[in-house]
């Protein structure tokens, strides 16, 4: 690649980004594109792909740039424009799926180490950036199995970033801990019969008051005076099954919850809780987890912190306002955590509606290219950060 001055960098960056938004890493079946056709279908990992930038002292704890490659599916009916064409618009709006969420962060970090090397720059702290495949759908095959496995622990990480979200305001939005996702399915059995007569202790009447113990606890949630999701618990019902005809009062219903749990709620009596409201339903009434995180691990954000007092003084320099959060949905960034490695989720986004998931999703290539610039001094601030006394 060769360097074209300041304007040539800023196309080559939006050039590449929007390149990268037309790879359709979408599931069900992304397309990660050349380097990982040729692998073998029946292997129980995707490909996780990592670039290292040796530090000067590479003995020093490293720095994790991640970022995922896979993006969520598109109703393209309702988009404005093809959701794999990256179609700039006269405002600099780049409309694509993974705009957001988050091509554009590796992107940025890819551009921004590029400056860094261009500028003849050499860090202190090695940097590695890598690149996961399978974050949208649960980050089982990717970030979860890498991090047990001793190639990760070779990397020898000190601290990470990963996603974040758009601000919509003048501040950047950084997340330090995540709300752990549960997702429920309680089981109701009941006495089938005829659907003209009153059965007693049918599954609808259980189904009902599960329901309803979910709910009133949503309501309740929803009035509490919080600031953000991040703050509260959230309940969703998302699925329900049961029956086989009208005329059958049928012999089970199920009904699925998300629930999004902060961390600071006591997860043992919080499960109690559900015990409770599944044992008020009735007879037979039970639940199974589909999906049950307890890791309630936050990201040090004390001014002695080492890596937060970097972070946040780099922003400072830039002048620009952090607002501190527990991110409400979950990324890969809970697996770095779980792990004991701090890390902070970050996508330089403000002045942009958060549109992660959503139709017509898009980034402004001002606010793209200004991201690569913040995440220059980032990395450089992070790649500085003195030696421990335990890495002397
Ligand atoms: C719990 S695995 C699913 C992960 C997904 N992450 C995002 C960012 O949407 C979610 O929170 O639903
Ligand atoms: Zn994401
Ligand atoms: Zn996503």
């Amino acid at each position: 690649f060769i360097l074209k001055g300041r304007n040539g960098l800023k196309d080559l960056s939006v050039s590449l980004f929007r390149e990268y938004l037309r790879l359709k890493t979408v599931h069900p079946d992304p397309d990660y594109g050349e380097t990982s056709s040729s692998q073998d279908e029946t292997a129980i990992c995707r490909v996780v792909a990592i670039m290292t930038w040796e530090g000067t002292n590479p003995t020093l704890k490293s720095i994790l740039l991640n970022s995922h490659t896979d993006v969520v599916p598109v109703y393209q009916e309702h988009w404005k424009y093809d959701a794999f064409s990256a179609f700039k618009d006269a405002e600099g709006n780049i409309f694509a799926r993974g705009s957001q969420d988050m091509k554009c962060v590796t992107i940025q970090y890819i551009q921004a180490v590029r400056r860094l090397k261009a500028e003849g720059r050499k860090l202190m702290r090695t940097v590695h950036l890598m690149f996961v495949p399978d974050e949208e759908v649960g980050g089982h095959k990717g970030m979860e199995t890498f991090v047990k496995h001793p190639e990760f622990n070779k990397l020898n990480i000190g601290f990470a970033l990963d996603e974040g979200l758009a601000n919509p305001g003048e501040a950047f939005t950084v997340f330090y801990g995540e709300r752990n996702p549960w997702w429920i399915t309680v089981h109701c059995p009941g006495s089938p019969g005829h659907g003209s007569r009153f059965v007693e202790n049918t599954a609808a009447e259980k189904l009902r008051q599960v329901i309803n113990s979910f709910l009133d606890f949503r309501e309740k949630e929803k009035q509490s005076e919080c600031f953000t999701l991040g703050d509260v618990t959230t309940v969703n019902m998302t699925m329900v099954k049961g029956g086989v005809a009208y005329n059958v009062i049928p012999a089970d219903m199920d009904v699925s919850f998300d629930l999004r749990i902060p961390p600071k709620v006591n997860l043992q009596e919080f499960e109690r809780q559900i015990k409770k409201w599944c044992t008020e339903a009735g007879e037979d009434v039970t639940y199974k987890f589909a999906q049950k995180s307890m890791n309630q691990k936050l990201t040090s954000t004390a001014e002695n912190d080492p890596w937060w007092s970097a972070f946040s003084a780099a922003c400072k320099a830039m002048n620009l306002t952090l607002e501190k959060e527990i991110f409400p949905a979950a990324t890969d960034s809970r697996f770095i955590r779980a792990v004991g490695i701090p890390a902070i989720g970050f996508s330089p986004m403000n002045r942009t509606p958060i549109l992660l998931h959503d139709h017509n999703e898009y980034l402004n290539e001002r606010v793209f290219l200004k991201g690569i610039s913040v995440f220059e001094r980032l990395i450089s601030a992070l790649a500085s950060v003195p030696a421990f006394p335990d890495e002397a």
